[in-house]
């Protein structure tokens, strides 16, 4: 598959990032803090344990994820996503590297000062909902507000406001076991949005769901990512998740990141055969977009065929391209950037054909 022959810049915004994490390693095991820097760094995992019995659940990692974007990090079972991910908050200690928050050094904050972001400025969403059993929804979701000190009538309104925005209302006065997993869930939701964090942090919260409710609770986050445009850090194994939630998907392995890009970008351009394989059974048509499957402008084109954004996913524009005689033009900023034609569509729908 060619590269797509423009750049995409809606996620990274020239704004400070929400997060940015450079060379970040998290090595668990005795003298964990003397490996980093070493040649015993370069080891793979199992000789590594195997010399030093130390694991590099995090290995020099670096990304960045811009104001509001969805960011998720998938991975095979053991690959360091939740090592990883508990770096970033401070849950878990960084042996090195840095984590900004907003600029913010967090690897620097005293006690105080993490607790204080941790109750302000994070929320984060657990596979185990972690609620309260003997407290009522309305109060498991008012229940960082009670921490923070926030007044009980301040707390129940904003609760309230709340669970009528995660489609609980009517819901206030139930208890967790009275409800269905997929509405725990949301009070989890709930409880997290109630404080109006800066960054959720979700550790594979739907991975104990069945499938239905599962989609449900995807296309929830994605609605309440719309309504309250909050940064999110999404924690999967599951790659249909992570390209549906994802703005930008990173993909560990063995506590490196083998790619970082966008839902197109690795299906369309997998980074090494590991990719590749976890890539192989996605629909492209639904995840690649028309700069992936246009061709260059040449002199002797008709230009009365329709016109379509370089963003339009293959599938919704199957039915444009094929009913017009002549090939769709690929517009980027109001620029003529390439062409489609039936050819091009239909090889990426053969392909997946089963
Ligand atoms: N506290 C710890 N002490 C020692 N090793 C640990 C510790 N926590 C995690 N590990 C190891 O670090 C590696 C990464 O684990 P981690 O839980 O981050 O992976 P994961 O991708 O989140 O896996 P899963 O999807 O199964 O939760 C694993 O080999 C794990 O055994």
């Amino acid at each position: 598959m060619p590269e797509p022959l423009i750049a995409d810049e809606r996620v990274q915004a020239a704004t400070e990032p929400a997060l940015a994490v450079s060379q970040l390693w998290k090595v668990f095991g005795p003298r964990a803090d003397r490996i980093v820097g070493t040649p015993l760094a370069e080891l793979p995992r199992a000789e590594l344990l195997a010399q030093t019995a130390c694991v590099a659940a995090v290995r020099d990692i670096s990304f960045t994820v811009a104001p509001t974007e969805v960011f998720v990090v998938m991975g095979l079972s053991g690959s360091g996503k939740s090592t990883l991910v508990r770096c970033l908050t401070r849950l878990v200690e960084p042996t090195s590297g840095s984590v900004l928050i907003e600029g913010e050094d967090i690897r620097g904050a005293d006690p105080r000062r993490l607790r204080d972001l941790r109750r302000h400025r994070f929320a984060m969403v657990f596979q185990h909902f972690g609620l309260l059993p003997h407290r009522r929804v309305l109060d498991n979701v008012a229940y960082g507000l009670e921490i923070r000190g926030v007044a009980k009538t301040e707390r129940y309104r904003r609760a309230g406001e709340v669970l009528d925005l995660v489609g609980l209302s009517g819901y206030a006065d139930h208890f967790p076991d009275q409800l269905s997993g997929g509405m725990q869930q949301r009070v989890g939701l709930g409880r997290a949005l109630a404080v109006d964090p800066q960054i959720l942090f979700f550790d594979e919260p739907f991975s104990a769901l069945d499938p239905l409710i599962r989609r449900d609770m995807q296309n929830e986050v994605l609605r309440l990512h719309h309504e309250v445009g909050k940064t999110m850090i999404f924690i999967t194994h599951d790659l249909h998740e992570a390209l549906r939630l994802g703005d930008r998907i990173l993909i560990m392995r063995d506590g490196a990141a083998v790619q970082i890009g966008r839902p197109d970008e690795v299906v369309g351009a997998p980074a090494d055969d590991y990719v590749r394989d976890f890539v192989a059974d996605v629909p492209k048509s639904h995840v690649l977009t028309i700069r992936w499957v246009m061709r260059p402008v040449r002199d002797d084109d008709p230009l009365d065929g329709p016109e379509l954004g370089a963003d339009v996913v293959v599938r919704d524009a199957v039915r444009a391209v094929l009913s017009s005689a002549a090939p769709v033009k690929v517009v980027h900023d109001g620029v003529l950037v390439g062409m489609v034609d039936d050819e091009a569509i239909l090889r990426v729908i053969v392909a997946e054909e089963p």
